[in-house]
């Protein structure tokens, strides 16, 4: 998880210096200072923008999904990072505009959708329905994972009709006023933007599929028994929902940095005295009585339940800490920087999403380049008297199991003829005869 970290300083000297102050240093990907504009360290929204925004869009071009997540104190600049204000557009509209600015060479469309959780409830942003306040349920996948039923997909084909749909959803969100900001957002709001791209692989149809998730928290507040019902009932939850993803973060942090030691620890067993250290690896990765993986308890709230694979899984996810050094903020801010380190340490596996067919043809021709080449190499080898009875073995050892995939891909429901799977296995049997 790559991370960064903006300042927002609110341009005031808290003057009082601790004695006992003690230097804690954290370490991040980039740090960004934004207090006065004409400041020469100032970071603007496009400085942000060509960092982050970049790679989130040159991230989903490559068929992976990216999330992109602002967490911080409330009133520390969460939706202005995201969002930004009419007269300094954040990143999410950035992203759209960039995005549908491109020209393509390739048939794209775009469903977007925008949620928000708001009491650990999650309502639709978007909704063309009369009861727009009703409670959206979530439900798992197998394989594609979490998801919001009938939560509304809006195709969009350019930039007006994206930043038309931002604008709307921003509008139906929850916002109140707290002690630290006026219009504070009481809810997560979460911007999807599923990408597809229709490309011609290798003269094959193909589809690559991303999705970005745009995400801007609700910030998080020390409660205040002042505030009205609601007011409290909200800062809980939002609290709650804070809570239970620091703790995915920390257990998934824990749950990286123990794979990678297993890592180091069995490439040192394979170069070295397997007898000792092998032993040793065993119980590290989980068989025995050794460490065991922390369970990540993604269904402990729905923001982390829905991003269950942008946190630890399948997605390349950036983390924005926007913290207020203001000494009445310090506890705040060093709970959000420790937050944010702990983020850093976490390590996800993206894979590129191309359609499962394509990848199957794409395999089978790298086999069938594979077998040719020993062919090759085997009729080389034919010329010289000595020829080996073993390869001739193992030939005929592939050639019978592309027969038997074959015979499986003609129980393929589907016309076997037509089927692509079939032309190939075929053709993969009739280059090895
Ligand atoms: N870098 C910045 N430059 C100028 N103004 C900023 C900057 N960051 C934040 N602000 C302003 O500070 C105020 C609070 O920022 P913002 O709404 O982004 O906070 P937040 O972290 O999203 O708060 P909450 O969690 O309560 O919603 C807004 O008026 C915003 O325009």
């Amino acid at each position: 998880m790559a991370l960064f970290f903006c300042l927002k300083l609110d341009g005031r000297s808290d003057g009082a210096v601790d004695s006992r102050e003690k230097l804690l240093e954290f370490c991040f990907d980039y740090c960004y200072w934004s207090v006065d504009a004409a400041d020469a360290r100032y970071a603007s929204q496009e400085e942000v923008f060509q960092d982050l925004g970049v790679s989130v869009l040159s991230g989903a071009s490559e068929g992976y999904n990216v999330c992109l997540f602002a967490y911080g104190q409330t009133g520390s600049g969460k939706t202005y990072t995201m969002m930004g204000t009419p007269d300094s557009i954040g990143l999410t509209p950035r992203i759209c505009q960039v995005r549908w600015r491109i020209p393509q060479d390739t048939l794209s469309f775009y469903p977007c959708s925008f949620l928000e959780i708001y009491n650990e409830r999650v309502r639709d942003l978007l909704s063309r329905e009369q009861k727009k306040r009703v409670s959206l349920r979530v439900r798992e996948h197998p394989e594609k994972g979490p998801y919001v039923e009938d939560l509304s997909q809006h195709v969009v084909t350019d930039c007006k009709q994206a930043m038309d749909l931002l604008e709307e959803g921003i509008t139906n969100r929850i916002t109140a006023a707290t002690h630290n900001h006026d219009a504070s957002s009481r809810s997560h709001a979460i911007f999807s933007i599923q990408y597809s791209q229709a490309i011609l692989e290798n003269n094959l149809p193909s589809e690559i599929v991303s999705k970005i998730n745009l995400v801007d928290l609700a910030g998080s507040e020390r409660a205040d028994p002042n505030y009205c019902r609601d007011r409290l009932t909200e800062g809980s939850n939002i609290n709650k929902s804070l809570v239970t993803l620091g703790i995915v973060i920390s257990a998934l942090a824990q749950n990286s940095q123990m794979s990678s030691s297993c890592q180091s620890i069995n490439s040192v067993t394979s170069e070295g005295d397997g007898s000792t250290l092998g032993s040793h690896s065993s119980s590290l990765s989980g068989g025995g009585g050794g460490r065991r993986h922390c369970f990540v308890p993604y269904r402990d709230s729905v923001l982390t339940w829905l991003l269950k694979d942008s946190l630890g899984g399948n997605s390349k996810t950036i983390m924005i800490a926007t913290v207020s050094p203001a000494t009445s903020s310090y506890n705040e801010t060093l709970s959000t920087l420790r937050y944010a380190a702990h983020a850093k340490n976490i390590v996800n596996k993206p894979r590129v999403n191309e359609d499962a067919n394509v990848r199957l043809i794409r395999e089978l021709r790298e086999e069938i380049d594979r077998l040719k080449s020993m062919l090759l190499s085997f009729e080389m080898r034919n010329l010289s008297p000595s020829l080996s009875d073993d390869r001739d073995g193992n030939l005929s050892d592939i050639v019978l199991q592309n027969e038997l995939k074959v015979t499986a891909d003609d129980t393929c429901p589907r016309n076997a003829s037509s089927c692509p799977h079939s032309i190939f296995i075929k053709c993969l049997s009739l280059f090895v005869k």
